[in-house]
């Protein structure tokens, strides 16, 4: 059984599949039957996987295929570099496409060098762990990072489909699993507090990977995210509630080198610190943040930064935010449970203080 949620962009409306088997169908295929050349990119953990499944589609030709090197620190300019010498090796025209086989890391980086080979070509997410298909596989922002922070460099650039083959999380780390459970956290916390309370009553069942409640987490969060990128494609305004702990986050994964946590660790951590500046400017009912700290934790989160970070370095780091205007930096603040709002006028000695905290 799959579920199949469009992404409503008029034009360039186009449909998340979630469902078991699905790599085994010609579904990553038929979105790009018109194209006349198809590479593949992926990581050195994926590829050995789940590539097989693609390559059955074309039993008669080797599958091109750029393999990255696994992990956040692969999402750079250089490896983009290595998506566009494959794609001009086969003489790539506009009519080329490219099959995003993996993780968030995977699909920014070649969503990005879709983006940007002969100002844009198609590509298709087929994303491989619980955060892409959650979150980073819909929405189309690309992109990669520079040691100055996270997704820079980047563009706007919808797939032409997402195709979320739940059998491909059987063999996703725990620990991975844990980071994505982050951001489907975030969705609950932003708007949907009877999500945040169904998470709450099934997170023993996410956290050892049962299929029925992943499922359930999965099409509720790609309904949320769809709703919103819907309505606000390029993040003027209603987007950026999805950066809720980003701000945060961020600063810390740059701050420690892309190395020691996973991105939806460091959300996590932002969460809490989103929630905890929010409390202290009397925005956030007191308990409600400590509710999704106890959450995060049961589902295998870190909730407190570490230990040795300098609080005006992360600060300095947060003022390279995308969110920032030249008034000012601008945060995603909570409401408690259920409810976010994007503020421009929050002091940053307030921010400080939770940095100092
Ligand atoms: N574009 C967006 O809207 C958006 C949203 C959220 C996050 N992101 C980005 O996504 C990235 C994080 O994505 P991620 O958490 O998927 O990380 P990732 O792509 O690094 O994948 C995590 C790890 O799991 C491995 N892996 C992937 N699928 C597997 C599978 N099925 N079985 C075994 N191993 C598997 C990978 O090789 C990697 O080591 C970050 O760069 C973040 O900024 C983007
Ligand atoms: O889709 C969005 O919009 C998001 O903000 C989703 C985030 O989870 C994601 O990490 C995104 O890449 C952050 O975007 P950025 O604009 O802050 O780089
Ligand atoms: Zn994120």
């Amino acid at each position: 059984m799959s579920e199949h949620i469009e992404v409503d962009l008029g034009t360039r409306t186009y449909i998340v599949s979630v469902g078991a088997g699905l790599l085994a169908d010609d579904a990553p295929w038929s979105a790009l039957r018109a194209c006349r050349h198809l590479l593949v990119v992926t990581d050195d953990n994926v590829g050995p996987l789940y590539l097989p499944a693609l390559q059955a589609f074309v039993p008669d030709h080797q599958l091109p295929v750029v393999t990255i090197p696994a992990g956040e620190t692969s999402k750079t300019l250089d490896q983009c570099t290595r998506v566009f010498e494959a794609l001009a090796a086969m003489r790539a025209g506009r009519d080329a496409g490219i099959i995003a086989l993996g993780g968030g890391v995977i699909g920014d980086l070649a969503g990005f060098a879709a983006a940007c080979w002969m100002r844009g070509i198609g590509f298709v997410q087929v994303p491989t762990t619980l955060l892409a298909m959650v979150d980073s596989s819909v929405g189309g922002k690309t992109g990669v990072n520079l040691p100055f922070g996270k997704n820079l460099v980047g563009a706007f650039h919808q797939p032409e489909a997402v195709i979320a083959d739940i059998d491909t999380l059987a063999t996703l780390p725990a620990r991975e699993r844990a980071a994505g459970l982050a951001e489907v956290v975030k969705y609950g916390a932003i708007g949907d507090a009877a999500f945040f309370a169904w998470l709450e009553d099934h997170a023993g069942a996410l956290v050892v990977g049962d299929r029925e409640a992943l499922v359930h987490a999965i099409a509720t969060s790609v309904r949320h995210k769809a709703a919103i990128v819907a309505r606000d494609e390029r993040e003027s305004g209603e987007r950026a509630l999805l950066n809720f702990g980003h701000t945060f986050g961020h600063a810390i994964e740059t701050a420690t080198g892309y190395r020691r946590y996973l991105h939806g660790e460091a959300v996590a951590i932002g969460m809490v610190q989103a929630a905890r500046l929010s409390e202290r400017l009397g925005l956030a009912p007191r308990g409600d943040g400590d509710r999704m700290a106890a959450l995060l934790e049961r589902l295998g989160l870190p909730v407190h930064p570490p230990a040795g970070l300098d609080a005006m370095q992360l600060l300095d780091l947060m003022r390279l935010d995308k969110k920032a205007l030249s008034s000012g930096m601008r945060f995603v603040v909570w409401h408690g449970i259920g409810k976010a709002e994007l503020r421009a006028d929050i002091d940053d000695a307030e921010v400080l203080a939770v940095l100092e905290a």
